[in-house]
């Protein structure tokens, strides 16, 4: 059994004293790529916001790298794309710059080495944008906007991996994209500019409602439901109804309906 990357025990969150995660227990081993589902507001954003330190535990623990959060002080073994970040927004930064800014807690105050520029290049090589690295991010699709906050996540050589819905309103071309750095991620050959150690697998844990592309490289589901983990294994078939290309994503399911893990909006 690899090492703990990740461990939640007990963990229990609240948002003006509205218990949203009641006491969960999850832990995450070296090279799992994990995906969390759940209906909408069922807490899968919270569950990772609580790893990360972003809100506080009410009561229980979350272990990083088998340290305690709270004295967890290498964050640069960490990489998180949060939810729908704008990467544009005006600002005239190019595709080379905003990533080369992912590897800042790797470098330091030193100037930039060949090796933060191989960690770099590879990053947006990973998630096929090389040919866009001048370009200012403003310029570029949603989806490509998504590519370049998770080369920058990349170019920092994590060794874990948190991204809260990734490929949302992706195009089809990135969603690809996306999958095919992902995979090179978990692989231990992944250390371009040597930063994680050789030998380390990657580890993944994202927030979807749809996997798509990805689906082939998760190696366990998370389901959030009423406060827990009401499911912890391979990933579940939408029902029918869901696999049904009409469905439109928009009827409200009944308590009991398992499909409810696929997060309908
Ligand atoms: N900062 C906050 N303050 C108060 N309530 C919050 C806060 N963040 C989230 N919530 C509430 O907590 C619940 C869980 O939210 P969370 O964002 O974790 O769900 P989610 O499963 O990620 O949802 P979605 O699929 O819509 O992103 C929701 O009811 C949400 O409204």
């Amino acid at each position: 059994m690899s090492e703990p990357v990740l461990s939640i025990s007990h963990g229990v969150v609240a948002y003006n004293e509205r218990p949203v995660l009641r006491g969960v227990d999850v832990t995450v081993s070296a090279g799992e790529v994990v995906a969390v589902l759940g209906a909408n507001g069922s807490g899968k954003s919270t569950l990772i916001r609580a790893a990360l330190g972003l809100v506080p535990l009410a009561s229980g623990e979350v272990r990083l790298f088998d340290t305690p959060q709270k004295r967890f002080r290498q964050w640069a073994r960490v990489g998180y794309v949060p939810q729908r970040l704008g990467a544009g927004g005006g600002v005239p930064a190019t595709v080379g710059e905003v990533v080369a800014a992912g590897r800042l807690a790797r470098r330091g105050l030193r100037w930039q080495s060949a090796r933060d520029r191989a960690a770099i290049a590879a990053a947006i090589e990973a998630v096929g944008l090389t040919d866009r690295t001048r370009d200012p991010v403003a310029d570029l699709s949603g989806g490509q906007q998504q590519r370049t906050l998770i080369a920058r996540a990349l170019a920092g050589e994590p060794e874990l991996l948190i991204l809260d819905e990734p490929t949302a309103g992706v195009d089809a071309a990135s969603q690809v994209a996306f999958a095919g750095a992902l995979r090179d991620f978990v692989a231990d050959g992944w250390h371009p500019g040597g930063a994680r150690p050789e030998g380390t697998l990657g580890t993944v844990i994202l927030v979807a409602h749809e996997l798509g592309p990805l689906r082939p490289l998760i190696t366990r589901a998370l389901v959030v439901h009423d406060g827990g983990i009401a499911h912890d294994g391979a990933v579940p078939e939408p029902t029918a109804d869901h696999a049904h290309p009409d469905h439109d994503h928009v009827h409200p399911h009944a308590p009991q309906t398992p499909a409810n893990i696929w997060g309908d909006r």
